[in-house]
């Protein structure tokens, strides 16, 4: 039987997927037992990275082979400045964070290196390699919000982990990941290297994301587990 592109992408890098669905900061979010201070911090680098991802999803919608794959990116484009933006803008003002910390922070590890892996896929002008990193953002974090809330069955209380949960498993962010795999089956083909090694990096940069919500800022390049010899 073959493997569809998407799974098959998956699988080659299932370490690195397996550990960043189960990690430490979804874990503790679904339980509620999660440290405001390190949801702050991850949500001030996030923040920063949105950047970048609206440029990617700019670039998919400029590159797309299809006007109905444009009309569908461009839908996501307008959801996202608005439900999501509004988490965030709670989020900063529950926290008390500051615009000098929202306009201008140290960026992590991660933040730099998956901020340069999108710069880098802008570039390439390719809708294959665009659909490629937006699918594992995307998919990643259906899959961990599914699979940890057991389908939804067991949601935390607290509004700002139950607010970051439902952005990532309503019905609309569903059929969001379904167009991106699709497009991404429809794309790519399981032995083009070249686009899995681009799925593998953005999965990397997606688990080191993670760790460094615990790790703060100020880490050294080359202080080891978090960042490998990946670099964009
Ligand atoms: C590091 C990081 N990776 C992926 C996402 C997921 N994500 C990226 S943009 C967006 C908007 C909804 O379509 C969502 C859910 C994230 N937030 N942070």
């Amino acid at each position: 039987m073959t493997m569809h592109v998407y799974e098959s992408y998956r699988t080659a890098c299932k370490n690195e997927w397996n550990a960043a669905v189960n990690h430490r900061f979804n874990q503790e979010l679904v339980a509620d037992t999660l440290a405001d201070d390190v949801l702050r911090r991850y949500l001030i680098q996030d923040w920063q990275y949105t950047s970048g991802f609206y440029s990617l999803l700019g670039q998919a919608i400029a590159s797309a082979d299809l006007l109905s794959s444009k009309i569908r990116l461009s839908r996501q484009l307008g959801f996202i400045s608005n439900d999501e933006d509004t988490y965030f803008h709670d989020r900063f003002e529950q926290f008390n964070v500051s615009h000098a910390e929202l306009d201008n922070p140290q960026l992590t590890p991660s933040s730099l290196g998956i901020t340069k892996l999108y710069a880098d896929t802008v570039q390439t002008r390719s809708y294959a390699d665009a659909i490629a990193v937006l699918c594992v953002a995307e998919s990643l974090y259906l899959d961990w919000a599914q699979t940890l809330t057991n389908e939804g069955r067991n949601v935390p209380r607290k509004e700002q982990n139950l607010g970051w949960i439902r952005v990532h498993r309503d019905a609309g962010f569903k059929n969001w990941v379904d167009f991106l795999i699709q497009e991404l089956n429809r794309l790519g083909s399981p032995n083009n290297e070249e686009l899995k090694s681009r799925f593998a990096r953005a999965v990397h940069w997606e688990l080191a994301f993670f760790d460094d919500a615990y790790r703060g800022i100020g880490i050294p390049q080359d202080s080891g587990a978090i960042i490998s010899n990946h670099d964009s």
